[in-house]
């Protein structure tokens, strides 16, 4: 079955690392972060039911993708990891799928290191947002995304009103495209650099997260209505 929504809200959440060291690779120590889902408390990048790659990290975070069914969670994930579209019929997550992606951030803050587990819950249709606030930390980064941006023709949700319910809860907003890739990178390398920045003590540089949307986001230009 195949079905199409175009710009439904969607949202990344996340959850900065609480620091418990959990093993080490490479010679790095490894701390997992408490998320809005525990998944095994701890993630230690030697385990295979966390991550079958090889890749070691520093500290890992959990990033959580909620919304709608068919919005494209599972697509966003996948261009992220992957970077491809996953085209196709649509089959419907059922439960909890995940990916694990190590990142390179802040060089100039830290030695390398990297992270995070993200997760893809799926939600039922109503009240997501007010669901997050209800359950999720109080510090958790969140994000409203706005994808299949490329879907023009499609749209059901107008930009702007995607950007009045950001600015309603206090959240930063793009649109996104899984299949073009549009600004996919930075919804995730966002919430990453926010979460990083929070984990550090006291940065040498401050970072905003909503500034460095606002500042790298692409916008489509043509999907005003
Ligand atoms: N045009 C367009 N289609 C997309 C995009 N992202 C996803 N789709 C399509 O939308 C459908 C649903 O995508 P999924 O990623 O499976 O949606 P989901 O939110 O994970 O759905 P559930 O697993 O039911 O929660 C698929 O047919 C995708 O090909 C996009 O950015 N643009």
């Amino acid at each position: 079955m195949s079905r199409k929504k175009s710009a439904k809200g969607k949202a990344v959440t996340s959850s900065p690392s609480a620091g418990s060291p959990a093993g080490k690779g490479a010679g790095k120590t490894v701390r997992s972060s408490p998320g809005i889902v525990q998944m095994n408390g701890v993630v230690h990048p030697s385990r295979p039911s966390i991550s079958n790659s090889s890749e070691f990290y520093d500290i890992a975070f959990k990033v959580m993708l909620v919304g709608d069914s068919g919005v494209g969670k599972t697509c966003l994930l996948v261009r992220f990891k992957d970077g491809a579209f996953l085209a196709g019929s649509f089959i419907s997550t059922v439960g909890i799928d995940f990916r694990n992606k190590v990142l390179d951030i802040y060089h100039h803050m830290n030695p390398p290191h990297a992270f995070p587990t993200f997760i893809e819950l799926v939600m039922s249709e109503e009240a997501w947002l007010t669901e997050i606030h209800e359950y999720a930390q109080q510090d958790v980064v969140l994000m409203l995304l706005g994808n299949k941006a490329d879907a023009t023709h499609e749209r059901v949700v107008k930009r702007e009103d995607g950007e009045r319910l950001a600015k309603e809860f206090g959240v930063p907003f793009m649109e996104t495209s899984a299949r073009s890739g549009l600004n996919v990178e930075l919804a995730f390398n966002g919430v990453a650099k926010e979460l990083k920045h929070r984990s550090i003590k006291d940065p040498i540089e401050k970072f905003k997260l909503q500034e460095y949307v606002n500042k790298e986001m692409k916008t489509t230009g043509c999907c005003r209505s």
